[in-house]
């Protein structure tokens, strides 16, 4: 029988093969690996850099970009949500906020938090035990320090501001997600008659597109809220009846504002009738008091005398007085508290309409209007300075010659009235104003020893 052939060498110099090879391929792979991660690095980096450049956070957007500009930006919503949402922190702090305390408690998203009547009824809010989360843009209309000087009280009082647009889709869908509030009291918007003429854009912006906005993602949510928004005294436009009633027309407004301010009511019909979205619009009437708005002329009026600049005391083409139903800030809280409290819930839920849901318009005025030329008498007494009168005629700027509310709808239904008026609102406004700004008024003593006229 042939022997076997002797395969003990070729066979370990195969096992000797195979342990190169093996070698070879490990060290292959690592070195494959280490590129892929250098590569995923790179990507990344460079990522972040167009991310940042891009995109800055809104925070960090300049000031003297316009309103509008910030508005329109759906990618900010990215950053946003980048930076704030998704964190677990960020998620604590939302629930902590909109949680209620009392039984039975609201849970309330005010839109315009940071604004003066949105920092007011979230107060107004969070003191009777319901949960609140703000939302505002902070933008720079008006001064944003005092935007922030609202911000920094309200979280004294544990109410938590989320910083982000309107128009921001997936952030408010996100707040959604986290939050099943019960209301949203809408105060968020581009305010001011007079400046819709510089700046038209941002009125569409906020009041219609974010509005909207604001409406999708409310429909879709499940349980839908309900819905208290301001709307404006302006629809009134040149309505000529006297006292402006609910049933007025509303079909003649006089600015772009009050056009937009329309539209909001029209859409809130809509939304209303195709998806049962419980909604009620609050007509505000000149609304003023302590932590005002600076564009508004008893705010800027208190300013200027303070600071012996010349003020316009607007008469009417006919050269009758202008005159408004000034309305303080308590009542108007007390108002939208009372449209929060008797809203019914929406009947929708799923993007679908389950029945026929509320819809409602209230004026929230004070009922009693006062000539522009008054209101500065008031404050020249309450600053014991005399005002620098230039009494002009009205510009063709979409004011309208007066306003005067018949507010016997919103006392039937939630018991509304106002009880302070111009003289006694001016006053703590005025008192809040010197001790904000840090000024000292001179009494009429002073005034008098130092020579200075009446
Ligand atoms: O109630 C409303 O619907 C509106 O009230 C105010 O609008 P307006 O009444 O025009 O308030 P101000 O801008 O403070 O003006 C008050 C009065 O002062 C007059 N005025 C204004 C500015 C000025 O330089 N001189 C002057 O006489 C105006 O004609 C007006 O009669 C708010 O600015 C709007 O956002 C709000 O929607």
């Amino acid at each position: 029988m042939p022997t076997p052939p002797d395969t003990s060498k070729t066979l370990k110099l195969e096992r000797y093969n195979n342990y190169l090879r093996k070698f070879h391929s490990t060290k292959l792979i690592t070195a494959s690996s280490k590129l892929l991660f250098r590569a995923t690095l790179l990507i990344a980096l460079i990522l972040i850099l167009f991310f940042t450049i891009n995109y800055p956070p809104l925070s960090d957007a300049p000031h003297h970009v316009p309103p509008h500009h910030r508005l329109h930006h759906h990618s900010l919503l990215s950053t946003s949500l980048f930076s704030a949402g998704g964190s677990a922190a960020w998620e604590k702090q939302v629930r902590l906020s909109s949680t209620p305390r009392r039984t039975n408690g609201f849970s309330v998203l005010v839109t315009g938090a940071a604004g003066f009547v949105g920092s007011h009824c979230s107060l107004a809010l969070k003191k009777r035990g319901d949960g609140v989360l703000g939302l505002d843009n902070f933008n720079n209309y008006y001064d944003p320090s005092l935007k922030r000087a609202r911000q920094n009280l309200l979280s004294k009082h544990q109410v938590f501001i989320v910083e982000g647009d309107l128009n921001d889709g997936p952030l408010l869908t996100k707040l959604f997600d986290v939050v099943p509030f019960t209301h949203v009291l809408h105060l968020a918007a581009q305010a001011g008659v007079r400046y819709a003429m510089q700046n038209p854009q941002s009125y569409i912006s906020s009041n219609i597109a974010g509005f909207v906005n604001l409406l999708e993602v409310a429909k879709a949510a499940n349980p839908q809220p309900s819905i208290v928004w301001a709307s404006s005294s302006s629809v009134y436009g040149l309505n000529t009846e006297n006292p402006f009633s609910e049933r007025d027309r509303t079909d003649q407004p006089a600015s772009l504002y009050a056009a937009t301010k329309k539209a909001g009511e029209e859409i809130a019909h809509t939304y209303n009738h195709i998806y049962g979205l419980s909604l009620t619009g609050l007509r505000f009437f000149t609304v003023y008091g302590p932590w005002g708005r600076p564009d508004m002329a008893y705010f800027f009026f208190t300013k200027d005398i303070l600071q012996g600049k010349s003020i316009d005391i607007y008469k009417t083409h006919d050269q009758k007085e202008v005159a408004r139903d000034f309305t303080y800030i308590d009542d108007v809280v007390k108002g939208c508290l009372g449209a929060l409290n008797t809203a019914e819930k929406s009947t929708g839920s799923g993007g679908k309409k389950k029945g026929a849901a509320q819809l409602r318009v209230y004026n929230l005025g004070n009922t009693s209007p006062v000539p522009v030329g008054r209101l500065v008498s008031i404050l020249e007494g309450l600053l014991s300075k005399k005002a620098k009168k230039h009494v002009i005629t009205m510009p063709r700027n979409g004011d309208v010659p007066f306003t005067h509310a018949n507010v016997t709808l919103a006392f039937k239904d939630f018991g509304y009235k106002p009880t302070t008026d111009l003289s006694t609102g001016l006053r703590k406004f005025v008192k809040w104003y010197i001790s904000f700004y840090g000024i000292q008024s001179k009494t009429r003593k002073e005034s008098q020893a130092t020579g200075e006229s009446g």
